[in-house]
């Protein structure tokens, strides 16, 4: 890499990584890594304590297969498959990464849409400093329910990709969020894809049935990660779209049902919905 940090000769920065923590250089001359790429598999660092032991946490429990549990099973078929974690050492430092299946390997030209789910960001260990951080950055999760976090839309009238950063996110306000954020990523060359809508409907429909049984886990933070294949002229790998959660640093365990993950993905399957 040109800034410095070089990598193993088997991995490559992750080219489609949509949001999330990146490659910096860090205060005391050390790095911080973003995803990594490595075949089928993204490589996600894991984040500083406790977020990154939360998150493994979570992801071998999960797929820890000797145990029965109906919660887990479904988890298994709404989470990037994992495998465990890998170790690299990068510009001296050692990093621990957790090694979870690429969901957009499948497509030819991805389209990805991060959406940040929930009224609440922080968790119930969250400081008074982070609970402000996170109200003010964007106040109207709590009304809204969601947070697009970034998305790329094939355009293949360009052979080109369009990309929103997180600002584009926290632009939208709660009547233009659907129209104006939404909207654009089920865009292709000027045309509504509801194909793609139903079938990603079809797919949230399930993970919000999921949510209105399990009384296990409070995801708070959390993202889900909506793909579908952007070019049309071939017909698809494998599916033509995928939703998946991911993002696990802030998930805790409870014996209630989890509102305010419920409330945000209610609110989001009705504004898609709203499309049609
Ligand atoms: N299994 C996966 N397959 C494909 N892409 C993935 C996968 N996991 C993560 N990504 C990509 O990496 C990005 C960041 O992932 P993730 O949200 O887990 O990281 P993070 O650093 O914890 O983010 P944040 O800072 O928002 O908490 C996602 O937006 C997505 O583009
Ligand atoms: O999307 P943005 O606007 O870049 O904001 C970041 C995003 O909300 C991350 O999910 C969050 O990590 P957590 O979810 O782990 O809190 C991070 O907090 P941090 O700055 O405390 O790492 C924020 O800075």
């Amino acid at each position: 890499m040109d800034n410095g940090i070089t990598l193993p000769a088997d991995v490559q920065i992750l080219s489609h990584q949509i949001a999330g923590h990146r490659f910096q250089k860090d205060e005391n001359g050390g790095i911080k890594s973003g995803l990594l790429q490595k075949d089928k598999y993204v490589l996600k660092p894991l984040q500083s304590p406790p977020r990154g032991e939360v998150e493994v946490k979570f992801y071998r429990t999960i797929f820890d297969l000797s145990i029965i549990n109906p919660v887990h099973e479904e988890l298994r078929n709404l989470v990037p498959p994992f495998y465990g974690t890998e170790e690299y050492i990068i510009n001296g430092t050692n990093i621990t990464y957790l090694k979870l299946l690429d969901i957009a390997k499948p497509f030819r030209k991805p389209c990805i849409m991060d959406i940040k789910i929930g009224k609440k960001t922080y968790d119930p260990k969250a400081t008074e400093k982070k609970i402000n951080s996170e109200t003010q950055k964007y106040p109207r999760m709590g009304e809204i329910g969601f947070r697009i976090l970034g998305m790329q839309i094939y355009k293949p009238e360009e052979n080109s990709f369009q990309f929103k950063d997180r600002f584009f996110g926290l632009s939208l306000e709660p009547e233009d969020v659907t129209e104006n954020g939404l909207k654009l990523f089920f865009t292709q060359k000027s045309s509504l894809r509801r194909d793609v809508l139903q079938l990603v409907l079809s797919k949230l429909g399930r993970i919000n049935e999921f949510f209105h049984i399990q009384r296990e886990f409070a995801f708070y933070s959390s993202s889900l990660l909506i793909i579908y294949e952007g070019d049309e002229s071939q017909s698809p790998v494998e599916s033509l779209a995928d939703v998946r959660m991911i993002d696990f640093t802030h998930v805790f365990e409870t014996n209630e049902a989890d509102d305010n993950y419920i409330y945000g993905i209610g609110m989001l399957i009705k504004s898609l919905s709203s499309l049609l």
